[in-house]
């Protein structure tokens, strides 16, 4: 593990729970602020992680600078329990089962919690070692406007239909394998609005 990689890591209680979300945060709006607050409260988490990922790998588009969209996310992210972090990069990695499994490797004593929008269950299948990722870590799917049905009906989310629990406070009880739909007050925001009403430039 690179020194790096370790001063990127943020600092968490020890043995503490802690939600990590991952986004290209491009740019980083008032929408992903409110979405992890609900989710520390719901869940039961005392701190989060926003993980500005060097590029989705799904993702035709390469985003704007890393530096920037760290930058944006850390003026956004005004509370402060939590922590704006470009790991990724520092790891070289891309790919969040991977991402994940360093993450364990460097804070073994903390439970992460897989946090994530419904357009991202709706495409869960087609990520690198999904079941992975799933089986090491609890995993929170945040309600998001007009993606109910397909979140529900999801291909990852009928296959992890039997560890699917109804109450967020259960995730951390129960441990992985475990998943909710979080339903959290909808949040309207989105990156790709911001820029196309000229709101950021990659
Ligand atoms: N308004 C929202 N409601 C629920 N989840 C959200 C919302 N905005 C972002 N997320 C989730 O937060 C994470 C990071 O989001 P991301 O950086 O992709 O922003 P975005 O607004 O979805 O961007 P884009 O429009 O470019 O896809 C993803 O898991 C995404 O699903
Ligand atoms: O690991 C994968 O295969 C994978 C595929 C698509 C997206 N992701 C991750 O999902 C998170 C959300 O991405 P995004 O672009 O919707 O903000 C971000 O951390 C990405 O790295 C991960």
């Amino acid at each position: 593990m690179s020194a790096a990689a370790r001063r990127a890591l943020p600092p968490a209680p020890r043995g503490g729970a802690v939600g990590v979300l991952g986004g290209s945060f491009d740019p980083a709006h008032e929408g992903h602020l409110a979405i992890t607050r609900e989710a520390m409260a719901r869940i039961g988490l005392s701190r989060a992680w926003w993980l500005v990922s060097p590029g989705n790998p799904l993702k035709p588009d390469a985003p704007a600078a890393l530096e920037r969209r760290l930058a944006r996310a850390r003026a956004v992210a005004t509370d402060p329990r939590i922590a704006v972090t470009g790991i990724e990069a520092a790891l070289g990695t891309r790919y969040t089962a991977e991402t994940l499994a360093a993450l364990r490797a460097l804070r073994p004593d903390l439970r992460l919690v897989w946090l994530m929008g419904a357009d991202n269950l709706v495409q869960f299948h087609r990520w690198r070692d999904w079941r992975g990722i799933a089986a090491h870590h609890p995993i929170g799917v945040l309600a998001r406007p007009g993606l109910r049905v397909a979140a529900r009906t999801a291909p990852a989310a009928q296959a992890m239909e039997r560890a699917r629990v109804r109450a967020p406070g259960l995730l951390l009880r129960r441990g992985p394998p475990a998943w909710c739909l979080v339903n959290i007050p909808m949040r309207g925001e989105s990156s790709t609005a911001i820029r196309a009403r000229g709101g950021w430039r990659r």
